[in-house]
């Protein structure tokens, strides 16, 4: 795998006796539109993957196809997903007549689920907060809560749909905080969905690229965490995905431009 900024490999060339995700030739297709086109991938388990394309490119397609989700859907190909797997949505979904804690341990069994509900709940910030009802939390702590009810199942695999997409920016820097800080403490496999370039690189440590129907761009994120978005070496990956995402960058002015104004 690649590790300097810009280094891409070739989609899908991990070799792994145990991925927690591995496509092979996934095909999904709307009417007479296939929107994966024989797609691999290969995702390590407790590796961290970011899945940046533009809109329309089969991100949550992928997604869906991945979380088993899309069982109607017109398709052929391999899939390999873990046991457990957790999910995590822009919308926190979660059940408003149901309080925080059971919300969280929603479906979960055997002795202890209360006490690992109380605990999930502890670990994102909302102590105290176990008898609350959804409609009483903020954006954040919603989503919050929805990381407790995914991580307190202790998934192999997270697959999270822009779970940050509507929140303020301010809640969304504690929650890119908080996300990395429950990843290093519970290590699943991660699948993150988002159209946010800085997002993908201070969180993931591999950013792949949806494009036409397959992986275009697979690039690993060799910077310590927690990251810097002023790090040199971060604009540096963040510049290549924006290339290959087909934005183009402002050029600095040049001194005679500058003189013109
Ligand atoms: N149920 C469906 N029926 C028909 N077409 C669909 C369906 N779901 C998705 N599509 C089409 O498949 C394509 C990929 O959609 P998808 O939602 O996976 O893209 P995306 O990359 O997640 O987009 P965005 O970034 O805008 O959320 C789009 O053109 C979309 O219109």
């Amino acid at each position: 795998m690649a590790t300097h900024p810009g280094g891409l490999t070739a989609p899908g060339a991990t070799a792994l006796a145990h991925p927690a995700v591995r496509t092979r030739k996934l095909v999904r297709r709307f009417g007479d539109r296939d929107i994966l086109k024989e797609l691999d991938l290969t995702v390590a388990p407790g590796e961290f993957t970011a899945l940046l394309g533009r809109s329309g490119s089969g991100k949550s397609t992928l997604l869906r196809a991945v979380a088993r989700l899309d069982h109607t859907v017109e398709g052929s190909g391999e899939l390999t997903v873990p046991d457990r797997v957790s999910l995590s949505f822009q919308d926190s979904r979660l059940l408003p007549w149901l309080r925080l804690i059971d919300n969280v341990t929603l479906g979960l069994r055997g002795p202890g689920a209360r006490e690992r509900g109380l605990t999930a709940l502890a670990e994102v910030g909302l102590e105290g907060r176990d008898r609350s009802w959804p409609h009483e939390l903020s954006g954040g702590e919603q989503q919050r809560a929805a990381l407790a009810r995914a991580l307190v199942r202790e998934p192999e695999l997270l697959l999270a749909d822009e779970p940050f997409g509507a929140l303020d920016a301010l809640t969304r820097i504690k929650m890119h905080d908080l996300l990395r800080e429950l990843y290093e403490r519970h290590r699943p496999a991660v699948l993150l969905v988002t159209h946010d370039v800085d997002e993908a690189v201070e969180l993931a440590d591999r950013v792949l690229v949806l494009e036409d129907g397959r992986i275009s761009v697979d690039l690993t994120v060799d910077l310590p965490t927690p990251r810097s978005r002023r790090d040199p070496r971060f604009q540096e990956y963040r510049d290549t995905l924006l290339t290959a995402l087909g934005v183009t960058q402002p050029q600095p002015l040049t001194e005679a431009k500058k003189d013109s104004r």
